[in-house]
């Protein structure tokens, strides 16, 4: 039977589509301390990054940090601004790109980020009325935490609270453990160790750190960090036998306690007991951003190289390299089945 037309002035509508939208933490978008002040305020607000009640919270956030960090945190950021940008903003912009090369145009790829721009509703919109209605949700954080994954889902919640004709979506689920990610991890670490002009001795895992006390209320984040380590070292020790590998926590931040080991305190104490060659790896950060090219790159080496440490390399995150876009084809192409038809 033919279908009902439609009267001639209903206006076209387009549906049907698929899309792939990478989300990452967010970054401000300047090197100044007003867009770094603009993005501090909103990413610390997040209860689910600041776990204080805001009664206590608030007058602390607005009377002391984001009078004091903003301009400290942003001559951390212009040692790694870049003609394009943000490192982190540029990076995944351009991981958007390598998948919609890899995934073709079946689907549509397109990225946000949680704090700041381009923001989470409004590319979630803009995919929809591009007539994108089915939509995989990729937060690039292998290991799930509160702080990171359930922010995301916080954020579509509410973003798809405020829509009348909402997509359907599909979330990516952490990867911490998945062999496609230790895979590309392992091929990475052994491809920038062999290029070194030196052999390190030791291999220090730095993830993020996050307050000790979400260990206790039950957040998986430190488990699913240990899991990818041990993971890592077993493949390691048969292509790279002689390097011993470590892990540790960066970026700690506030007075309470931390995850530990802390990478510095790590990276101090390895050059005081005689390790005199050392490479860094981020493996949670899917990007390079200003928690590796500056706390690691820069101001970790003045750590190591002060404690008697000779040579340091900081090794690059999975980025948009041939390794780290194989993993994500292959975690988008498995998450996606069903809504393409052989992709
Ligand atoms: C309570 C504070 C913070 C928690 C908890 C936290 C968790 C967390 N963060 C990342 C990833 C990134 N964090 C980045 C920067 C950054 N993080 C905090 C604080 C907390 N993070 C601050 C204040 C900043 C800004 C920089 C600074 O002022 O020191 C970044 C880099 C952003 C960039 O623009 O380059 C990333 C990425 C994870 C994965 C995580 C919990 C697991
Ligand atoms: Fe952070
Ligand atoms: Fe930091």
């Amino acid at each position: 039977m033919k279908p009902p037309e439609l009267p001639p002035e209903h206006p076209s509508v387009a549906t049907g589509g698929v899309g792939v939208l990478l989300v990452n933490l967010g970054t401000p978008d300047a090197p100044t301390p007003d867009a770094v002040r603009r993005y501090l305020a909103e990413f610390l607000s997040d209860p689910r990054v600041v776990e204080i009640p805001a009664i206590a919270w608030k007058p602390i956030l607005h009377g002391i940090i984001l009078r004091t960090r903003p301009a400290k945190s942003a001559h951390a950021y212009s040692q790694v601004w870049t003609p394009e940008g943000s490192p982190l903003a540029a990076i995944t912009a351009a991981q958007a790109r390598a998948l919609q090369e890899r995934l073709g145009d079946t689907v549509t790829v397109d990225w946000a980020m949680r704090y700041g721009n381009p923001s989470l509703p409004s590319r979630l919109q803009a995919m929809k009325d591009a007539g994108i209605d089915r939509i995989l949700v990729a937060s690039l954080y292998p290991q799930y935490s509160g702080a990171t994954t359930a922010s995301v889902m916080d954020k579509l919640g509410d973003a798809l609270r405020a829509m009348r004709w909402q997509p359907a979506l599909r979330t990516l689920p952490p990867y911490h453990d998945d062999p496609a990610y230790i895979a590309a991890l392992e091929e990475d670490v052994v491809a920038h160790v062999s290029a070194l002009d030196f052999t390190p001795e030791v291999l220090l895992l730095s993830y993020h750190g996050m307050p000790e006390r979400t260990l206790h209320l039950g957040d998986p984040y430190h488990c699913h960090c240990r899991k990818t380590s041990r993971l890592l070292t077993e493949r390691l020790a048969l292509r790279l036998p002689d390097l011993r590998v470590e892990t540790s926590f960066q970026s700690r931040f506030g007075r309470a306690k931390w995850l530990e080991p802390a990478t510095e305190t790590v990276l101090a104490a390895e050059a005081k007991a005689g390790t005199r060659r050392l490479a860094i790896l981020a493996p949670g950060f899917s990007a390079d951003c200003v928690e590796t090219l500056e706390e690691l790159a820069i101001r970790g080496r003045e750590v190591f190289e002060e404690a008697g440490g000779e040579r340091l390399a900081v090794l690059p995150c999975l980025n948009a390299r041939e390794p780290g876009m194989a993993m994500l084809e292959a975690l988008a192409r498995r998450e996606l089945s069903g809504w393409v038809a052989a992709i």
